[in-house]
């Protein structure tokens, strides 16, 4: 009989293998608590032990022990800490059991003050579990026409509320003037003022006829959030109505209901648009939660092919490390495909300058209010925001560009400036 003992979870000497899963945490030890005791803590309880030691049989147990196994302390109280997990700890495929160990209950634990998960490193025999994303940045030139410009997207403002009739005008104003993609909003899903067939359905057919009318492929990001056996409803209605698009809100509606949606989207070769609302709550704080970086990972991982993710402080929204998670997304996961991060949140005409320089053009770029909120209503906005990133991307200084004749974005730079709203 053996017992596990919290002091088995600590083994500085450890140099983690390439089946291990390795996720370094930021954390913040109870104040009675040293660095080692809290990370061996967190070891234990992330993995296969708890507060009591405990006596088994060692031939009726698998042995799934994690190990901290590398601790560097800040100059104030609390540090970085490096645990290691054993692969066969995880279930394959299953995202949903993998956060519950690495992201569970740990967070709670009196052990330390606050912790963070920041970032993970995935072996091959786990990411190989997961589908990965069917098309990823790869959407801008095999599903739209926009080369290697940004994809443009914008979303009907008020955001919930407008009646169909007003949404169908403003997707085909915004189309006309030159956004390759309509966006729902992440709370508008099947709504009596708006109801989801309708909307849809005639939102498309005007996409059809904007595609014949501009040359270029319009479409549209359905938000089927919802119910999982009634997302997998509404992906088909989508796919049978001829988009080619869906949107899942991922954090509310929850990683195996992504992972359910993932494998419709593949039987309908349609693209999935990740909404990231409520993912604040966790990532916000720099010393407590979830990383942002971390929930791109897990969404690259189960598959969808643009997320949210902040537009380099540019927008209204508070934003972790824009440049380096996008990074990430395109980096080399084992030959998993990419994803094709989406700035958006405050943008307009006059700060594209500034978001291309800070993540380049393999982006994809959403504007409601500014596009919406132009002077001279949508059509104009959408003008002016394809005039903004053509002037960003030839390095014309925009209003150089806006007095060679585009007065669609000298409007709005004469509103709105290079101001980040709040
Ligand atoms: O509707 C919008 C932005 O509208 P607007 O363009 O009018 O500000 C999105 O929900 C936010 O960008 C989400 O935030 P994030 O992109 O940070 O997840
Ligand atoms: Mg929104």
């Amino acid at each position: 009989m053996t017992g596990i003992e919290y002091d088995d979870f600590l083994d500085l000497d450890y140099e983690p293998t390439g089946t291990d899963l390795v996720c370094e945490f930021s954390i913040a030890p109870a104040s009675d608590m040293s660095m080692e005791a809290a990370a061996s803590r967190v070891a234990s309880e992330s993995a296969n032990g708890t507060w009591a030691a405990l006596h088994v049989d060692e031939a009726e147990l698998t042995d799934l022990s994690a190990v901290a196994c590398d601790i560097r302390e800040n100059a104030g109280p609390g540090g970085n800490v490096t645990v290691a997990y054993p692969t066969d700890l995880f279930e394959d495929g299953s995202m949903a059991q993998i956060l519950s160990c690495i992201a569970g209950n740990i967070m709670g634990m009196k052990a330390v003050d606050s912790i963070r998960l920041e970032d993970c490193k995935w072996p091959e025999t786990l990411v190989e579990g997961f589908p990965g994303p069917q098309f990823g940045t790869a959407v801008a030139h095999e599903k739209l026409d926009a080369g290697d410009r940004p994809v443009l997207a914008t979303v009907p403002k008020p955001k919930v509320g407008l009646s169909t009739d007003a949404h169908v005008d403003i997707a085909e104003q915004a189309w006309r003037g030159g956004v390759d993609l309509l966006k729902d909003d992440e709370n508008l899903t099947d709504q009596y003022f708006n109801p989801f067939e309708d909307r849809v359905e005639r939102s498309l057919s005007v996409a059809r006829e904007l595609t014949e009318e501009t040359g270029e492929k319009k479409d549209y990001l359905v938000n089927i959030t919802a119910e999982t056996d009634e997302m997998v409803r509404r992906a088909e209605f989508v796919a049978d109505q001829g988009g080619g698009f869906i949107m899942v809100d991922v954090v509310t509606a929850g990683w195996s209901a992504v992972q359910t949606v993932r494998d419709v989207a593949e039987k309908h070769d349609l693209a999935i648009h990740a909404h990231r609302a409520m993912h604040a709550a966790f990532d916000r704080m720099d010393h407590h939660g979830v990383s942002m970086r971390t929930l791109a990972q897990v969404a690259r991982l189960c598959g969808v092919d643009h997320i949210h993710t902040g537009t380099a402080g540019l927008g209204k929204l508070e934003n972790e490390d824009t440049p380096g998670i996008n990074a990430w997304l395109k980096s080399d996961l084992y030959g998993t495909t990419d994803v094709l991060p989406v700035a958006s949140g405050g943008l307009h005409p006059g700060v594209i300058d500034a978001l291309i320089d800070a993540l380049g053009t393999d982006i994809a770029i959403q504007a409601g209010g500014g596009i919406h909120g132009h002077p001279d209503g949508t059509e104009a906005g959408a003008r002016a925001l394809r005039q903004s990133v053509e002037a960003s991307m030839q390095g014309v200084p925009l209003r150089d560009h806006a007095d060679a004749g585009n007065p669609e974005l000298a409007a709005a730079l004469d509103k709105w400036g290079a101001e980040t709203p709040r």
